[in-house]
């Protein structure tokens, strides 16, 4: 089968095929002798096109088992492999990040008011606000400073270590990882702090998702709220790709952030007799 050859010796990568000299693919037969001056850079990988035909044809994993029958020129087949195994993980990831990119572009119908969905915005707005940290943080102290009950008080106290937990993390996250939001997202967001400038992960969806299995654990629910609860959860999610502010795998890993930060939560459960003592020593 004939293979695509790069006509600029300078670009033609790891491929053994890819000859070059004017910057442009061409097709290139494996069985005719190959023109030297065309792609000089054959005398690089061992001159016999066989050479290269056997190279290409390998796969990593038959090179390991039948090193001695190859008798490759360029080392040992192991270092090959090395040098293999590293490209096919980087052309995956920037697969990954690519698909990543053009569905999240796709999904932002609502990123402003001519989007394809701009009649919706107002709506994702208002979602956006419901799972904001400030709605979330005032609404449980209200709640903790109204509770009457040492279980309501110990609840209450819980979820409100639980939010603060929630913004620490995702801050330090933020901050290492930097990635910026997506090009068509407008920044109206409102009460947003320094490092809610960056994308990843979705502070809202790892919100979502650690109070939502906060309030699916700690409230009786009767059903239907149950499922209200887990709808909400999965609408603030979809509606940071749909407003723009977020590309798919930044929400998806903020789902996942927040489903792990509940068990932190539970893991460091203030009981009613630390509640007490805090309480005293607050008093
Ligand atoms: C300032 C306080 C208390 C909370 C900030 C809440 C906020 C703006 C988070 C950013 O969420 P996304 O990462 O989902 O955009």
């Amino acid at each position: 089968m004939p293979s695509p050859k790069v006509k600029n010796p300078g670009r033609s990568g790891g491929s053994p095929v890819l000859g070059s000299s004017n910057g442009r693919y061409e097709f290139l037969s494996l069985t005719k002798p190959l023109n030297r001056s065309s792609s000089p850079h054959l005398q690089r990988q061992g001159s016999d096109p066989t050479t290269a035909r056997l190279r290409v044809s390998e796969s990593p994993t038959r090179r390991r088992g039948s090193s001695s029958s190859t008798g490759s020129a360029s080392g040992p087949p192991e270092e090959d492999t090395l040098r293999l195994n590293p490209s096919f993980i980087r052309v995956a990831l920037s697969s990954l990040l690519a698909i990543d990119l053009w569905t999240s572009k796709r999904l932002g119908v609502c990123a402003c008011e001519d989007s394809s969905w701009g009649s919706m915005r107002p709506l994702m707005k208002l979602v956006e606000i419901s799972g904001h940290g400030i709605p979330w943080l005032a609404g449980t102290a209200y709640c903790l400073y109204k509770s009457d009950s040492a279980a309501g008080q110990e609840v209450m106290l819980n979820l409100l270590m639980g939010l603060v937990l929630d913004l620490v993390l995702v801050a330090i996250v933020k901050a290492v990882v930097r990635r910026r939001r997506p090009a068509h997202n407008r920044m109206d967001m409102f009460a947003t702090f320094s490092v809610d400038c960056y994308s990843f992960p979705s502070g809202h969806a790892t919100r979502a998702a650690m109070c939502g299995r906060f309030l699916l654990t700690h409230l009786v629910l009767a059903a239907p709220l149950r499922v209200l609860v887990l709808l909400w959860s999965c609408l603030v999610g979809l509606s940071r790709v749909l407003l723009g502010r977020h590309n798919v795998t930044d929400v998806m890993f903020g789902f996942w952030m927040g489903y792990c930060q509940y068990n932190l939560v539970e893991m460091l459960w203030l009981s009613p007799q630390t509640l007490q003592t805090l309480l005293g020593q607050l008093a």
